[in-house]
């Protein structure tokens, strides 16, 4: 055996406490009790004796006194005990009781001299001390030199039985030396500040972690050890002990045992606890640090009381966490330990109370029941055991590999049902997704081909209203009257449609995100648990990006053959063009009425005719703009609900009051969207669900288009007075038609004027409910009014000189002031005799100057 300290690790020279081969028994904790001799102090007090030893193994505690009768004047009196308390006189019956003149060697010989004969059978043994401060625990666990402790006998056996097994056994012994101080482990044979953790281990049970080992041989080491250790140990001098200890300390003997004949090895514990003095506060007189030490000791002495009562009446329940001392004492006292307790008391009534307890605490340790076995690891197993034990362990190899195949599988299973499931999930939601896009998509297309429907219609409405209101046919004025209502109708119909779509389709679109939204966190919480469906998700994302490209190419194809349809009908209308355009032509070249620039423009589109090989759509600029775009695409994203291809914009009706009074000015606001819709004779639908007419009535009015010069012609022209007067300096060109505009067509129309002018206003539906002045200035009649573009009374020339007005003048020939833009036009007086032949060379000059190419130059005309 190595000499010296060597640190080690615990766990290693532990470890058998709880495995190899065993052979059980049961027994009992061995308590055996010493009763100190009176210390000095007791004997100054001539204190009485409250322990009666009866023999080697019964005792009485508060035995009877002898009663003596006692004789006053020759009578026996009665009451000569009455201050005295009853006696308890309880009998206790211990493994061992010695006496006040047993010696430790005496102690050792009735207490652990027994347990070495244990040890080396390869039981685990423990032996601790309990009793009152004072009561002599560390005189019998350590003792003096002339009076070594029960630890040095025991080891001193221990080395005699080691020796007596020389031939036989090797041995191995490590020792260790700790204390509990106010519930703290430190090492008595390294002293540290730091304290020692406990560590519990379901084989191996309790250990110290970064506990020394001394490895000794001789008992005469173990007593170097021991001194030394003790030095390190917390005493305090106390009332009731002059050398106190305020600490339990525990001593521990590990056993190495190999048997050299055969392989066997036991490996065992010895214990040796030295517990601080349980103590009442009043007898040690404990204050400060002193009283927290005691109560620290109480407080572990009451949780090893609580355990070995627990242990007493079998309870399954043991508290051996309540403390340190317990969780040491775990295996001592309720494990796999042959344990003997030795209670020491003080045989002086002054420590009544405390001796009292700690016999009652011996005799419930008495009753522990403990079941210890041997530990024996048997080395000495022939090869047939060893064939057998690989045989077994083969077998359990085999059937641990068939359950990890098994649960293998079942985890593959539960994987691949997962995978199912999710799939299943994301089917489900997909296929709520798609029904709720499809609906959507539907909508959207519905509401692009309503779209452009309405578009054409609009433009080809605006053609053929443009067209009439350039000619003076008055067929084509009324057809063009007559598509009004029909358009009208169409429009109304358009918006209320159109509002209808964008409701459902907002409706569809919040849903249709919900759905998306629930999708993609689906899909994110589906990866996060399994992400083997990456491309079962993938796959699925692409098939929703086709469907949408599917759905919008169909919506372009569908589109294409409404605008085809439509080419097709121009391209018919326009073939009829070129015809009629030469049979004109000729007519006017014929009558020597055709000016060369006319000659040059007719020459140059015959020539364009004839190159053309197809028709180019008059509206192809569309393609750019915003609304072809909206019409063409589709993005559910980004849903369009408020259409703008009417006037209409978010429930605002657009301008149409303007301060300008240039018809131009308002064409050219936003000539995309309104040149169509604001030209001449173009009917435009209000707020109010009457519909504006720009309407100038007047043909003259042409060579203008400006509402001053309008109104300036009108005043001058002196238009007789109809029905109604109408102020002049209101009269602008624009009409506003109730909605109901049959009835108001079916009104007869006075033809009083023969004037192509009066015809021009007749002929119309001039009906007005309400006029429209750009300068805002409208007056509203209550009557409809029938063709009233009333003249108004020129106004006398005043006296003063005029400055001559000449073309592009802002003043007339008769001074009055003339508005922007107006044209230097002859005055005419309609009730002159040649009143027709002055309106029809009127007629002629205004036509001619309207004309870009036949602005005079001269006088003369063109004749070719
Ligand atoms: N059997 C005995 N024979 C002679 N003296 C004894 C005996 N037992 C105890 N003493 C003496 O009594 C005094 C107190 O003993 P000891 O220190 O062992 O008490 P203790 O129980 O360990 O007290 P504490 O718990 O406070 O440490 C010591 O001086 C000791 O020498």
């Amino acid at each position: 055996m190595n000499k010296g300290v060597a640190r080690s690790q615990v766990a290693a020279v532990a470890a058998p406490s709880r495995c190899g081969s065993t052979q059980n028994m049961s027994a009992n904790v061995k308590v055996v009790v010493r009763v100190r001799p009176l210390n000095n102090k007791e004997l100054e007090h001539n204190s009485q004796i409250v322990v009666d030893i009866v023999d080697d193994k019964m005792l009485v505690f508060d035995p009877k006194e002898e009663i003596r009768p006692f004789f006053y004047h020759g009578m026996q009196q009665q009451n000569k005990t009455f201050l005295k308390r009853a006696n308890k006189e309880l009998k206790f019956v211990f493994d061992n009781v010695c006496g006040p003149n047993a010696t430790n060697k005496d102690v050792f010989e009735t207490s652990t001299k027994d347990i070495i004969t244990s040890l080396m059978e390869g039981y685990n043994c423990s032996v601790f001390v309990y009793g009152a401060t004072g009561a002599g625990k560390t005189f019998t666990m350590i003792g003096n030199i002339e009076n070594p402790g029960i630890t040095y006998l025991t080891m001193e056996h221990l080395f005699h039985t080691i020796g007596s097994f020389g031939n036989e056994r090797e041995f191995d012994i490590g020792v260790s030396y700790i204390e509990v101080y106010n519930e703290n482990v430190y090492d008595l044979l390294k002293p540290s500040n730091t304290p020692l953790q406990l560590r519990e281990d379901s084989k191996y049970g309790v250990m110290i972690a970064g506990l020394t080992l001394c490895n000794i041989n001789t008992a005469r080491e173990l007593l170097n050890l021991l001194e030394n250790g003790n030095k390190n140990r917390t005493q305090h001098p106390t009332d009731s002990n002059a050398e106190s200890s305020r600490s339990h300390a525990v001593f521990q003997v590990y056993v190495k045992m190999r048997g050299k004949a055969s392989s066997q090895l036991r490996i065992v514990k010895l214990s040796m606890i030295d517990l601080a003095g349980s103590e009442r506060a009043s007898a040690t007189g404990c204050i400060g640090d002193r009283f927290k030490e005691g109560a620290n000791i109480n407080k572990s002495l009451l949780s090893l009381g609580n355990c070995i009562n627990k242990l007493a009446d079998g309870s399954s329940y043991i508290p051996y966490r309540d403390s340190k001392l317990t969780r040491l004492l775990k295996d001592s006292l309720g494990g796999n330990c042959k344990t003997v307790m030795i209670a020491n008391i003080s045989p002086s009534n002054t420590s009544y109370e405390d001796t009292y307890n700690t016999l009652k605490y011996a005799a419930r340790a008495s009753k522990i029941q403990l079941s210890i076995k041997k530990n024996i690891v048997d080395g000495d197993m022939r090869l047939s055991q060893y064939v057998k034990i690989n045989e077994e362990l083969k077998k359990k190899v085999k059937e641990l590999e068939a359950k990890l195949s098994l649960s293998t599988v079942k985890v593959v299973d539960n994987k691949d049902k997962l995978m199912e499931e999710w799939k299943r999930r994301i089917l489900e939601e997909e296929s709520a997704l798609s029904q709720v896009e499809s609906k959507l998509v539907s909508l959207m297309s519905r509401q692009r081909v309503l779209a452009l429907r309405h578009r054409l219609r609009t433009q080809a409405f605006s053609h053929v209203a443009d067209l009439a209101h350039r000619s003076s046919y008055d067929a084509l004025q009324q057809m063009c009257t007559e598509e009004i209502p029909r358009h009208e109708r169409a429009a109304e119909n358009y918006v209320k449609q159109s509002a209808g779509l964008d409701a459902k389709i907002k409706i569809c679109w919040t849903k249709w995100c919900e759905c998306r939204q629930r999708m993609q966190s689906l899909f994110k919480q589906a990866l996060s648990e399994c992400s083997s469906l990456s491309d079962f998700v993938e796959k699925l994302k692409l098939q929703s990006e086709m469907r949408l490209i599917k759905a919008s190419d169909d919506l372009t194809y569908k589109l294409l053959c409404i605008e085809n349809e439509e080419i097709k009908a121009f391209t018919d209308y326009m073939s009829d063009m070129p015809s009629m355009l030469k049979k004109l032509y000729l007519t006017l070249k014929g009558y020597g009425q055709a000016p060369p620039a006319l000659t040059a423009e007719y020459l140059e589109i015959m020539k364009k005719a004839k190159l053309a090989k197809g028709i180019t759509w008059c509206d192809s600029q569309d393609e750019g703009d915003d609304q072809f775009k909206f019409i063409s695409t589709l993005d559910l994203e980004k849903p369009i609900i408020n259409l703008e291809f009417d006037i209409k914009k978010d429930g605002i009706v657009t301008d149409l009051t303007t301060d300008s009074e240039d018809l131009t000015d308002i064409e050219n606001r936003d000539p995309i969207r309104n040149s169509a819709m604001k030209r001449k004779g173009t009917p435009t639908k209000l707020k109010t669900d009457e519909t504006v007419l720009i309407d100038d009535s007047i043909e003259l009015l042409d060579t203008t288009r400006t509402l001053g010069s309008a109104k300036k012609l009108k005043q001058e022209y002196d238009i007789p007075v109809y029905d109604n007067p109408i102020d002049p300096s209101n009269l602008n060109s624009t009409f506003v038609l109730p909605a109901k505009l049959e009835s108001l067509k079916k009104q007869p129309i006075k033809n009083e004027v023969n004037l192509t002018t009066r015809s021009a206003f007749m002929n119309r539906p001039m009906v007005s409910q309400k006029m429209l002045n750009f300068n805002d200035k409208g007056v509203t009649f209550n009557k409809p009014i029938v063709g009233k573009a009333m003249p108004l009374r020129r106004v006398p020339p005043t006296l003063n000189p005029r400055p001559t007005a000449g073309f592009g003048s802002s003043l007339s020939r008769d001074g009055t002031p003339l508005q922007r833009n107006m044209q230097d036009v002859p005055r005419m007086k309609v009730n002159d005799p040649q009143r027709s032949v002055g309106y029809k060379s009127f007629r002629a000059r205004e036509r001619v100057q309207a004309h870009p190419y036949t602005r005079p130059t001269g006088a003369n005309t063109w004749r070719h």
